[in-house]
């Protein structure tokens, strides 16, 4: 029974995932075991350093661009890259994403990537910005953000593209989709993704608003599900990491792909991202 479910989760929920047509299928099931052994080193690129603890299954992702992180082509380009590598490593069940800057956890998207480009150019980094959302949000892996920093707009997509998320207890810090304060609006899959975490009267008034939180505000709305201090949220996202991996991979991830078929928005259908990249891309070329 057990072989059952464990095979109806890998199948049943990459092939859900198809059906979508996400393009990050994981195919956990197919890797051979060399491959596997090659994944197991870490990995430094220039703006994101992985390190993955064979013994725990658990990789801490750490974003290394300053000075904000933010999230441009060559950025998107490798986080995708490394969520994929981990995607593919049997041994990787757990995935913390944090920042190793002060202050700032991600900036959002970047601007300079949206300013003067080729529409060319624009569909290629829009593109780049779907992939990572469905890449975090379709991830087998159970995935906890350790936001120690600030988080607007696209930081905060990120944010809530993962599983579960611990924030710095620090007013100082804030988190939000604030497009609207930018004069530009949040594309439908981010207001989606929003509207799962936070409900829909919480997700009108901070899209329509373009709010940011402070942490302890954040926290009431629901926006983040925890805050510790400063020097506790890698070791408190560890702890958590360890309840979600206690609970079977194909249980969490049947649950998981429930979630997604009743929950998520039509970005994975491939008329809906094309519409989507269309729009974005024509709006950031007459910005
Ligand atoms: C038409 C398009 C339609 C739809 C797209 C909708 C989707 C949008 C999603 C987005 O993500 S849009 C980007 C929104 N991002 C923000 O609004 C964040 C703006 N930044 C900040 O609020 C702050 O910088 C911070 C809280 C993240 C950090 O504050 P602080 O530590 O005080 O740093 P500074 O503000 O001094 O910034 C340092 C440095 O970094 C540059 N920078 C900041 N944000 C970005 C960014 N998103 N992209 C590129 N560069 C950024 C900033 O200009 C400073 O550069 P200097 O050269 O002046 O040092």
């Amino acid at each position: 029974m057990a072989n059952v479910l464990r095979n109806s989760a890998k199948f049943g929920f990459s092939g859900v995932l198809s059906q979508l047509s996400i393009h990050s299928r994981h195919g956990r099931e197919c890797v051979s075991p060399c491959f596997s052994l090659q994944q197991r080193n870490n990995s430094t690129s220039p703006k994101i350093k992985v390190d993955l603890d064979s013994s725990t299954g658990v990789a801490v992702l750490r974003m290394q661009s300053p000075p904000v992180n933010s999230l441009s082509l060559d950025f998107l380009t490798e986080f995708c890259i490394n969520l994929e590598k981990l995607e593919m490593d049997r041994s990787c069940r757990g995935l913390i994403i944090t920042s190793t800057l002060s202050k700032v956890f991600s900036a959002g998207l970047d601007i300079m990537e949206m300013y003067g480009k080729s529409p060319e150019r624009c569909g290629e980094f829009w593109k780049a910005v779907q992939e990572m959302w469905l890449k975090l949000y379709g991830s087998n892996m159970a995935t906890i953000a350790a936001i120690n920093g600030s988080s607007p707009a696209g930081g905060c997509l990120m944010s809530i593209g993962c599983d579960y998320r611990i924030m710095v207890d620090n007013p100082r810090y804030s988190i939000g989709l604030n497009e609207t304060q930018l004069g530009i609006v949040a594309p439908f899959w981010f207001k989606d993704t929003l509207v799962n975490t936070v409900g829909n009267r919480a997700a009108e008034l901070s899209l329509e608003l373009g709010l940011l939180y402070s942490a302890p505000d954040a926290l009431k709305i629901g926006l983040v599900d925890q805050l510790v201090p400063e020097d506790q949220v890698l070791s408190t996202a560890q702890d958590t990491m360890s309840k979600w991996l206690a609970i079977p991979d194909h249980a969490r991830q049947i649950d998981q792909c429930v979630y997604i078929i009743y929950n998520t928005s039509p970005l994975p259908l491939d008329h809906a991202r094309q519409m989507d990249q269309c729009v974005i891309s024509v709006c950031i070329y007459y910005i």
